[in-house]
């Protein structure tokens, strides 16, 4: 654990937090040093299922198949309660499948949808140090990986700020500047800019965007239900019902998403 950074800690909050942070970033050991392959994350007909206090079966995801490129950000949309945050979390390991199979790129994290769930450390720079105590890093190599993943993020110039004077959406940027300083392969991001005003979410998309270059080993799986977000993104899953009707690239998307609209008005008559 890079002692400087975390000088300002008791032995005990470092415990507590440490066991907690395992939650956010997930199968951190070190990236395997064989090439990665072009799909970061991959779901094939995932089925998830909760038995309810009277016993009957319940079906939360049924049948849900999907593919995210690495290099790539990709979107899941739908209605209320139609199965997104499900979903990621089957992803991410959380849940266990009733059916089907997942593979997803590690390390791997989950950025949670409340900012003031994401951060334990004191300061910018010692949190997104926090979870680099584990790969038993010389010091250097620390400050880099915590300087690259801030400046990814805009946050740099914030690294010295103490964690509660950040607004919600600064806060989100320093939890993914975590997920890239253990070199994430995959983000899994659960409705990041809910909670957040209009400044702060552009904040959070482009530090995203950031994240994930083109052609580099970073994919994202986003769940949103901001359409207007869509437009960041290199493709989406439309889901209803516990089930994705729908996925593609994003004028696909939005096409579908359009003809849904009009013949919804055409049925209601508005
Ligand atoms: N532990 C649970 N027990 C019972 N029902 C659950 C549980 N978890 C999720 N559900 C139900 O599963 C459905 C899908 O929930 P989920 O949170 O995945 O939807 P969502 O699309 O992410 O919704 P939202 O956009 O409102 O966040 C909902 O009807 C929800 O009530």
């Amino acid at each position: 654990m890079p002692a400087i950074l975390f000088s300002s800690l008791t032995g005990t909050t470092t415990m507590v937090a440490s066991s907690w942070r395992c939650l956010l970033r997930i199968g951190g050991g070190r990236p395997s040093d064989s090439a990665a392959p072009t799909i970061a994350i991959e779901g094939d007909r995932l089925s998830f299922s909760l038995v309810s206090k009277n016993r009957a079966t319940v079906e939360i995801l049924k049948d849900c198949s999907l593919r995210v490129p690495s290099g790539e950000l990709w979107m899941l949309l739908g209605p209320n309660g139609c199965g997104k945050s499900t979903l990621l979390q089957v992803l991410a390991g959380f849940l266990k499948p009733t059916k089907g199979s997942f593979h997803v790129n590690r390390p791997k994290s989950f950025v949670f949808q409340n900012p003031d769930h994401q951060v334990v450390m004191p300061t910018v720079e010692a949190d997104v140090a926090f979870g680099l105590g584990k790969f038993d890093l010389a010091l250097d190599e620390v400050r880099s990986r915590v300087s690259k993943a801030l400046d990814a993020v805009g946050m740099l110039k914030y690294s010295q700020r103490p964690i509660q004077t950040l607004s919600g959406g600064q806060k989100q940027r320093v939890a993914i500047a975590g997920a890239l300083a253990e070199e994430s392969k995959v983000l899994l991001l659960d409705e990041l800019t809910t909670f957040l005003d209009e400044y702060d979410q552009l904040g959070v998309i482009e530090a995203v965007k950031n994240s994930v270059p083109g052609n580099g080993e970073v994919a994202a799986l986003w769940v949103t239900h901001r359409l207007e977000e869509l437009k960041h993104a290199d493709g989406a899953f439309y889901m209803e019902n516990g089930c994705i009707v729908m996925h593609g690239d994003v004028p696909s998307v939005v096409d579908f998403l359009k003809r849904k609209q009009s013949c919804y008005i055409q049925h209601f008559n508005l």
